[in-house]
Formats: C-alpha cells, sequence, structure tokens
C-alpha cells in the first residue's frame, strides 16, 4: 500500500500539490460517474434553479418601477400601472415559488440517486477487496468510510448542494438587478465580493486541513471502538478496560480538539460576512442618500436598492454554512474513493476457464508466493495431490501449513509458478466452479445471522429442507439441531440459538458436506473442544472427508492416523512427505511428534 494511490496516504493530512491534484480529481471523477447517470434529471434543475432565482430578482425591479411611476399614476387617477406592477410581482412570486419547489424535490431525488449507488458501491468493492487488503485495513476504517464518511456526504447532498446552487444563483441574479436600477451601486455590491473571496480564501486553506484531518481522526475512533466491542473476550481476558478507557479518551479528545477547530473557523467567517453584507448596504445608503438629494436617483430605486444589497448578501451567510459541510464531504469524499481506488487484487479473469466436473487432483509447481510485497513464503514449491487423497499438513507455527491452504482456495494468488485444478490452473476458473468445487471450512465455523438451516443451505443455495436435514444427519449435527427450540429454525443469534465451539464446527461440516466439493481443506483447530464433543466432530469430519481430497491443517493424531499422506511443512518447504506409517518407520520429525502425541495421550 506504498504506492501512493487508493488509500496508502489516507492519513496524510497535509497533501503536497501534486498528490492533493491527484486526490482532487479522484474525488471529481466519482461524482462526475455518480451523477452522469442522472444527467437529465441534473439538467432538469439547472433550468428550473436559473428560472426560480431570475422570478426571484425581479421582485426588486417591480418595487422600485412601482414607487416610482405606478404610485405617482395613481395619485393621477390611473391605478393600471398598480395593477400591473401587483400583477408582475404576483406573477414572480408564483413562478419562483413553484419552480424552487420543484428544483427542491429534484434535487432530493439526485442526492439520493447518488448516495445510493454510492452507498452500494463502497459495499460491493469493499467486499471484492483481497483478504491481503482487509488485514492491513482495519474493520473499524471500513466501518467509518461507510458510516461516518457517507453520513458526511449525506448532510451536504441532502440539503447542502441545492442550497448551494440555488444561493448561487440568486447572487448572481440580484445583483445583475442592482446593476439594472443604477450601476454604481452594482459597482459597490460586486467590489464587496473581494472582500468576501478573501475571508473564503482563508477558510478554506485552514478549513481544508481541519476536515481532512478530522474523517482521520474520526476514523481511528470508530476503529478503536470496533476493535474494542469485536476483541471484548480478548479485553475482559487481559483487563484491557482501564488501558482501553484510556487510549479511547484520548482519540475523542483529539476528536473534539478538532472540532473545535473547524467551529472557531466557521465562527470567524460567518460574522465576516455579516459584517460586509451590513457596510454594503450602508455604503448604497450613503451613496444613494445623497444622489436622491440632488435628484440624480429616484426614492423608490433607492428602496428598491437597499432591499436588493441587502437580499444580496442573504445566501452568502447559507453558502458559507453549506461551505464548511462542502469542505468536510470533500474530505470524506477523498477517502472514499481513495477506498474505491483499491485494485481487488484476486479477481475473475476475464474469460474463465470452465470445470463442470470436478475430480480434485491438485498440482503447484515452481510455486513462488510472499504476502504484497512482504518477503518470500514459499519458494519453488512442488506438490502433487491426486484425486482423492486425504492429506495431513503438520508443521511448527508459521510453516506455512494455512498459506498452502488459503493459495488453493485462492484467496491469493502466485507470484509464479502454477497451481491447478484437475490440470486448470485455478487463476483462470471461474469463481463459481472454484467456490463449487474447492471448499474450506475454517477453525472459526463462522455462523451468519439466520437461522441454523439458512446456514448450512449456504453451503448449495436453494437446496431443500431435507437435503439440509440429510447434510446434518451425515455428519451426526441433526441430533443437537433437533433439540434447539426451534429446530433448524432456530436463530443463531438469538438466546437459545447460541451453540457451543463443537456445535458450531458441526454445523460448518454439514454445510461443506452439503456443498459436496470435490477438494475440501479443513483447519482443524479443536483445542476448544472437550472430549465428547471432539468424538462427535471427528465422527463428523470422516463422513464429511469421504473419498474426496481434502487438505488438512491437523492438530490431533486421530486425523493424522486417518490421512493418507502426511506432510511435514517447515519454512514454506516440505521437509517430510509419506503415509503416516512411513514417516513414523523413517523415525524422522513426524515420529518426533507423532510419539509426543501418543505420550500425551497415555
Ligand atoms: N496475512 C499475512 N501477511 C503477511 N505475512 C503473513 C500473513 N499470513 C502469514 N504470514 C507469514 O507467512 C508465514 C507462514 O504463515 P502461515 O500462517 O502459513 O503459518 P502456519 O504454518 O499456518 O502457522 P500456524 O500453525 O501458527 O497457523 C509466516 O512467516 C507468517 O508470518
Amino acid at each position: 500500500m506504498s504506492t501512493g494511490y487508493g488509500v496508502s496516504n489516507e492519513d496524510d493530512i497535509d497533501l503536497g500539490k501534486t498528490e492533493r491534484l491527484r486526490v482532487r480529481r479522484r474525488s471529481m471523477a466519482l461524482l462526475a460517474s455518480l451523477a452522469s447517470p442522472l444527467h437529465r434529471m441534473l439538467w432538469l434543475t439547472v433550468v428550473l434553479v436559473v428560472i426560480s432565482n431570475a422570478a426571484q430578482a425581479a421582485f426588486p425591479l417591480v418595487i422600485a418601477w412601482a414607487i416610482d411611476w405606478a404610485l405617482p399614476a395613481l395619485i393621477s387617477n390611473n391605478p393600471v400601472p398598480l395593477g400591473i406592477a401587483s400583477g408582475a410581482y404576483l406573477v414572480s412570486a408564483v413562478i419562483a415559488g413553484v419552480l424552487l419547489g420543484w428544483y427542491n424535490l429534484c434535487t432530493a431525488k439526485v442526492s439520493q440517486a447518488m448516495l445510493l449507488d454510492l452507498r452500494l458501491r463502497v459495499f460491493r468493492h469493499t467486499q471484492r477487496l483481497s483478504l491481503e487488503f482487509h488485514e492491513k485495513y482495519t474493520s473499524g476504517r471500513i466501518i467509518s468510510r461507510q458510516t461516518s464518511d457517507l453520513e458526511t456526504l449525506r448532510e451536504l447532498l441532502d440539503q447542502g448542494v441545492s442550497q448551494l446552487v440555488s444561493g448561487i444563483f440568486f447572487i448572481l441574479f440580484t445583483l445583475i438587478s442592482i446593476f439594472v436600477l443604477d450601476w454604481r451601486s452594482g459597482l459597490i455590491a460586486t467590489a464587496a465580493g473581494i472582500p468576501i473571496t478573501v475571508l473564503f480564501i482563508w477558510y478554506q486553506k485552514r478549513s481544508e486541513l481541519v476536515y481532512r484531518e478530522s474523517r482521520v481522526v474520526s476514523a481511528r475512533l470508530i476503529g478503536s471502538f470496533v476493535e474494542t466491542m469485536t476483541g471484548i473476550r480478548a479485553v475482559k481476558a487481559f483487563r484491557r478496560e482501564s488501558a482501553n478507557d484510556e487510549s479511547y479518551a484520548r482519540l475523542a479528545g483529539e476528536y473534539r480538539e478538532n472540532s473545535i477547530r473547524s467551529i472557531n473557523l466557521f465562527g470567524v467567517l460567518q460574522p465576516g460576512l455579516v459584517l460586509i453584507g451590513n457596510l454594503t448596504v450602508a455604503a448604497v445608503l450613503l451613496t444613494g442618500g445623497f444622489r436622491v438629494l440632488d435628484g440624480s436617483l429616484a426614492v423608490g430605486t433607492l428602496v428598491a436598492l437597499l432591499l436588493a444589497s441587502k437580499r444580496v448578501f442573504q445566501p452568502v451567510e447559507n453558502i458559507a454554512m453549506f461551505y464548511s459541510s462542502l469542505q468536510a464531504a470533500t474530505a470524506a469524499l477523498e477517502k472514499v474513493s481513495g477506498l474505491l481506488e483499491e485494485d481487488p487484487g484476486v479477481v475473475e479473469p476475464e474469460h474463465p476457464g470452465r470445470l463442470e466436473v470436478a475430480h480434485g487432483a491438485i498440482d503447484f509447481t515452481g510455486a513462488v508466493f510472499g504476502y504484497g510485497d512482504g518477503p518470500v513464503v514459499m519458494e519453488r514449491f512442488d506438490l502433487s495431490i491426486p484425486a482423492g487423497q486425504t492429506v495431513a499438513v503438520v508443521g511448527p507455527t508459521g510453516a506455512g501449513k494455512s498459506t498452502l491452504a488459503k493459495l488453493i482456495a485462492r484467496f491469493y494468488d502466485l507470484r509464479s509458478g502454477s497451481l491447478t485444478l484437475d490440470s486448470v490452473p485455478i487463476s483462470q476458473l471461474a469463481n463459481a466452479d472454484l467456490r463449487r468445487h474447492v471448499v474450506m471450512v475454517t477453525q472459526e465455523a463462522f455462523l451468519f445471522s439466520g437461522s441454523v438451516g439458512e446456514n448450512i443451505a449456504l453451503g448449495r443455495p436453494g437446496a431443500s429442507d431435507e437435503e439440509i436435514v440429510l447434510a446434518a444427519r451425515a455428519v451426526g449435527a441433526h441430533e443437537f439441531i433437533s433439540s434447539l427450540p426451534e429446530g433448524y429454525d432456530t436463530d443463531v443469534n438469538k438466546r437459545g440459538g447460541r451453540v457451543s465451539a463443537g456445535q458450531r464446527q458441526l454445523i460448518s461440516f454439514a454445510r461443506a458436506f452439503l456443498a459436496d466439493p470435490a477438494v475440501l481443506i479443513l483447519d482443524e483447530a479443536t483445542s476448544s473442544l472437550d472430549l465428547p464433543s471432539e468424538r462427535a466432530v471427528q465422527r463428523g469430519l470422516e463422513t464429511l472427508l469421504g473419498n474426496r481430497t481434502a487438505l488438512i491443517i491437523a492438530h490431533r493424531l486421530s486425523t493424522v492416523e486417518t490421512a493418507d499422506r502426511v506432510l511435514v511443512v517447515d519454512g514454506g518447504r516440505i521437509v517430510e512427505d509419506g503415509s503416516p506409517a512411513e514417516l513414523v518407520a523413517a523415525g524422522g520429525r513426524f515420529a518426533r511428534l507423532h510419539g509426543a502425541w501418543k505420550d500425551s495421550l497415555s
């Protein structure tokens, strides 16, 4: 992740010039891709916002005309001009009101459609990112991207953008109307744009850093919360509560400091804008007043000018408010676009090879593998497992046993060399075929929320109830499932649905049995099991193995003894390979391990 792309510079607050530009461009490209399917609706909103604001900007013009011409005409008994002025005011008010309402509806539709699209994209993309990515990028950060960052974007899109755009058009048209009434006042109002721009630039520079920092700090805060709660057992076991309290309080404190800084910045921007607005009105009043005195400016025009120059700054305050949410949302968009830029790594080939029926022969030839850009874990690795063989893999911790299993399940790709299933490179296989033919049962035996039956059915979506029960019976899980409060319909997350570690193993065996893969990979860590459930699991395991190809990371003598072949792995290499009896007779490492196991049983 040191490429400068994706999430690699996520924690940097003060980005260099080129980096900043690249991140901006990436955010804009993401916005454009979200907006492009909605371009018709967007054009409609532009038309609506232009017409409704033009209609609103006509109000001061109508008032000036009414005071300076319609009222004198009325005094000379001609009510028609006042009638026309009132009519024009009414028509502009109705047009402005109706179109503004329509505009708000359209922007709500556009923003909600964009948010939905983005939410789904973030979810789909993060789910597809490689295990390697997930191992480095904590789940807390992902949660923060999906919750707090998207929430910040939602706040802006919900209201901010429509108000921002509408405000800008309102200012533009009101300014035009001031120029139409009196160009000198127009110049004064335009000149006010200079200090406003300076103030905005000042705010922009400082707030960009503060908001970027806020995204980083909030991700850390959420990350710390998620880590504590997901690791709550370890927290309790190691009495980490007070240490965690302290580190969480420190992060929460940093977040507070950051929020205070952004509030303080806004605290300068908003009153600054109000002050500039009021000074402009005073300047228009002062210059206009003198000109009314010498007769070069009509009273009605001055009233309309004061009205217009007061109104022209109204949206500036709103814009300032939304500008701060824009800054926050820009920072959030930077992070989300970085996540979306991450390369999924292990992907399905464009034209995948199909393998309708698999026998289960696995071949590694000259395989080289290492995690990410880290050291080589497997150097020119060769291994041939014929279809139907049960292979137990043993070896010291860190030897590369799990790596071997994860490569066969294609959680990672090789750096070089080949790995084939029935002579087809697994990197060329269609995902659907690979997932059907190769199933990995992990030691955690994860259960998804839902019923026990649904969890078994994951092995083969669409399986009938009978097939689910048959699978459970086959691995010896039926008995305990039937004794659960609602049998197969018991919710695994509800009271009474909580199952033991051994029972979870049996459910995952039933799931694998139902999947009926040609190759089964099993990480058999059973230290948490007591003896009776270990026996039940052992029986379930034997049925599950049947005559399919199996690679078992073995931790029990009973499993190793029933295997056809044992591989002793060390340092990413196979150091012993043979049947259990052969290896015991050879008197090497396995023989010693075997002896130790036997001793522990006696
Ligand atoms: N996700 C990872 N990223 C980087 N290196 C890793 C990763 N997983 C494992 N390794 C490294 O690869 C080597 C082999 O690890 P592996 O998990 O395959 O060992 P193992 O034999 O399964 O060990 P254990 O019995 O302790 O589970 C080790 O040096 C380990 O540090």
